[in-house]
């Protein structure tokens, strides 16, 4: 039998943590973090904003902790499965015999949360240690907003008193053979429209329904969705380079819910749409033209669910030491990268508002995308690479400023 690395044993044992929304066992992934903490020799805190939401946080000082420190961020929950769409378990991280270990989170993101312990790991076994200190991050709720989670953390401070100057936070798995990094995403709103109308006998032409009022404003959402996907089509950089999803705006009718009986004209109706707006729009441009597709409609509501009011981006040119550091490495590894805007939404986003640069990467290239999907797997030889490169990374981004 051949024994298996045991980094892949460790990715595998945290994958078995049930930490699925929406009832994540928070208590697990923490007593593993901390105990992987304790094992490698970095010093731990639980930072606890809402009972049963604990933030893990595990710090590498270095050589100079007066210097802005490096954080390097993942979540701990994962999506829910469809179980029986799964070709096994999806917690029990079943390593197939090419490798593919199959697993919720395998992709998203718990991989990216133990590469990170595991390059510490390694520099710490060369004896190394950085100039800078290194903060690694393990937050809660993500994959519901992050509400309890980053967005308080960054708010709070703990989180000042870190002086973060950099931080590293999820990406995307590629199909082909190179890496994709962010430096930038869409702005997730989620919104609820509610509209009234009259009602009567499910027979008659009654004029002005909640569902006639509705059916008007979702025709708006959805020319404009049809707008964004010729764009998207269409549509070439300035640097030549076909547009890509995070380019446009999307929308989607995602919810929809009217009517109590047949011969019963509904009262009320309500759609939900997930927004994702392009740092390319004007946010406040881009929330009024939505409010018009709402207000024409007499007597119409707005909810955002979910709100975000900024879509700035980490620049990526020589100004930027850290992007410097970055993509230095990666030439040197000979390491094509992809510089896109992050399609959804993850924490960064919080990262980048309050104004620290922020760059989404998952070392998962040569591989379909699977988060959030059926059967999501990660191969254990493109893991045991990713941990190379994080080991290299972390070496380079830990002593970025300092003297040779
Ligand atoms: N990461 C998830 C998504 O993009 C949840 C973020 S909350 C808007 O859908
Ligand atoms: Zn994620
Ligand atoms: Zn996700």
């Amino acid at each position: 039998m051949v024994t298996e690395h045991p980094a892949v044993s460790r990715f595998r044992e945290y994958l078995r943590i049930k930490t699925v929304q929406p009832n994540p066992d928070y208590d697990s992934s923490t007593a593993f973090l901390l105990r992987e903490a304790k094992e490698i020799g970095v010093s731990s805190r639980i930072l606890t904003y809402v009972p049963g939401k604990p933030i893990v946080l595990l710090t590498w000082e270095g050589r100079d902790p007066k210097l802005p420190a490096i954080l390097l961020n993942s979540h701990t929950d994962v999506v829910p499965v469809f179980e029986d769409k799964w070709i096994c378990d999806p917690f029990e991280a079943k390593k197939l015999e090419n490798g593919d270990i199959v697993a919720r989170g395998a992709q998203d993101m718990k991989c990216v949360g133990t590469s990170y312990l595991e390059a510490i790991r390694n520099l710490k076994a060369k004896g190394k240690q950085p100039l800078r200190t290194i903060h690694l991050s393990f937050v809660p709720d993500e994959e519901i907003g992050g509400v309890d989670g980053m967005a308080k953390f960054v708010k709070s401070q703990d989180f000042r008193d870190l002086n973060i100057g950099f931080a590293l936070d999820e990406g995307l798995a590629n199909p082909s053979d190179a890496l994709k990094v962010f430096y930038g995403e869409r702005a997730p709103w989620w919104i609820i429209v509610t509209t009234k109308g009259n009602t009567g006998h499910g027979s008659q032409f009654i004029q002005d329904t909640a569902v006639s009022k509705l059916n008007k404003i979702i025709n708006r959402f959805l020319e404009f969705r049809a707008s964004q996907e010729r764009q998207l089509e269409i549509s070439v950089h300035p640097d030549g380079r076909k547009y890509n999803l995070g380019d446009v705006s999307s929308v989607n009718l995602t919810i929809l819910q009217a009517g109590i009986q047949h011969n019963v004209i509904p009262l009320e109706a309500k759609a939900g749409f997930d927004i994702r707006v392009s740092p390319n729009f004007d946010l406040l441009r881009f929330k009024q033209i939505i409010e018009e597709f709402v207000y024409t409609e007499p007597g119409a509501e707005l909810e955002y669910v979910q709100y975000h009011g900024d879509n700035s981006v980490t620049t990526i040119d020589d100004s930027n030491i850290w992007w410097v550091a970055f993509r230095d490495l990666c030439q040197k590894r000979n390491i094509s990268i992809e510089t896109e805007i992050f399609p959804a939404a993850t924490d960064s986003r919080y990262i980048r508002e309050i104004g620290i640069p922020a760059l989404g990467v998952s070392y998962i290239k040569n591989t379909p995308v699977l988060l959030h999907d059926h059967n999501e797997r990660l191969n254990e030889k493109i893991y045991l690479e990713g941990l190379e490169f994080y080991t290299d990374l972390l070496g380079v981004l830990g002593d970025v400023g300092a003297t040779q």
